[in-house]
């Protein structure tokens, strides 16, 4: 069944998320500036900006570190503000900053998070044995997390991120400071769970080689969305040969 919302509108068919005419200002500076953003449930979308361009602040506003100033934020339809533990429940987040305990083992740094997510302990088990071994990480679960390469490390964050089942997995640079491989690998797991799972991804990036002709793409800088689309059609919008070329075409002249 269809459950209309307060405005109206369907949930079932709503976007994964929703941001509308947000800004925000740090210490009397804009970061963001009027940002709309859609990302459809079920894909696999690309939010692409150079150091600087406010994508973590833009996931500060979404994960409610930050109180977004002026705008709005929909997570498959419940407002950020009116139904934030409705809201926050849908979502999973892979930060820039490394965030495991490096003295807990990678098996007790997600029986934390499970607890903090108020999970029951039956349940949180399953989960955490399903996500360190999906992850590649099962024959590890007890070595302390200090002792991971970066890419290990990574891995646990994802599956920590996964442990409640969020419908939205927010990933913010997730492959920086890793190697060709590991960053490949962690890439392609990502993917293979929008593709199997369904699940959505926002992957907030600098890095242009990971984005791929048909991921919907949005293009941050200095805290506006210049352009949002498949990357193929980006590409064309702009008559320019590849990603690479029309980012610079974009943004290029918009230097502050
Ligand atoms: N707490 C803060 N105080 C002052 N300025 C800030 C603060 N947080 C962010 N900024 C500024 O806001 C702008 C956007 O920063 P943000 O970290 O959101 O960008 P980013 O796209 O995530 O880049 P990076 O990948 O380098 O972190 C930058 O100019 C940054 O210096």
């Amino acid at each position: 069944m269809t459950v209309p919302d307060q405005q109206g509108s369907s949930q079932e068919n709503a976007p994964a998320l929703a941001i509308r005419a947000l800004s925000h200002k740090i210490g009397g500076r804009t970061i963001l500036d009027s940002v709309d953003i859609t990302v459809p449930a079920s894909r696999f979308v690309v939010l692409l900006g150079q150091n600087g361009a406010g994508k973590t602040t833009l996931f500060s506003l979404v994960t409610r570190l930050y109180t977004a100033q002026s705008g709005a934020i929909r997570i498959f339809g419940h407002d950020l503000r009116q139904e934030s533990s409705r809201a926050l429940s849908q979502l999973g987040v892979v930060f820039q900053q490394r965030a495991l305990d490096p003295d807990l083992s990678a098996q007790q740094n997600l029986w934390y998070h499970a607890a903090l997510h108020g999970m029951p302990w039956g349940e949180a088990r399953r989960r955490i044995a399903e996500e360190l071994a999906r992850v590649g990480l099962a024959a590890q679960a007890k070595r302390k997390v200090r002792g991971f390469s970066g890419g290990e490390a990574r891995r646990v964050e994802i599956a920590r991120a996964l442990l409640h089942n969020p419908r939205l997995l927010l990933c913010d640079e997730a492959t920086v400071g890793l190697d060709i491989r590991s960053r490949a690998d962690i890439i392609a797991d990502v993917r293979g769970l929008v593709r199997e799972r369904a699940l959505t991804v926002l992957w907030a990036t600098h890095l242009i080689d990971e984005v791929q002709p048909d991921d919907l793409t949005i293009i941050l800088h200095q805290g506006k969305v210049l352009n949002q689309g498949p990357a193929r059609d980006i590409i064309a919008s702009v008559g320019a040969s590849s990603l690479n070329e029309a980012f610079r075409s974009i943004t290029e002249g918009k230097a502050a």
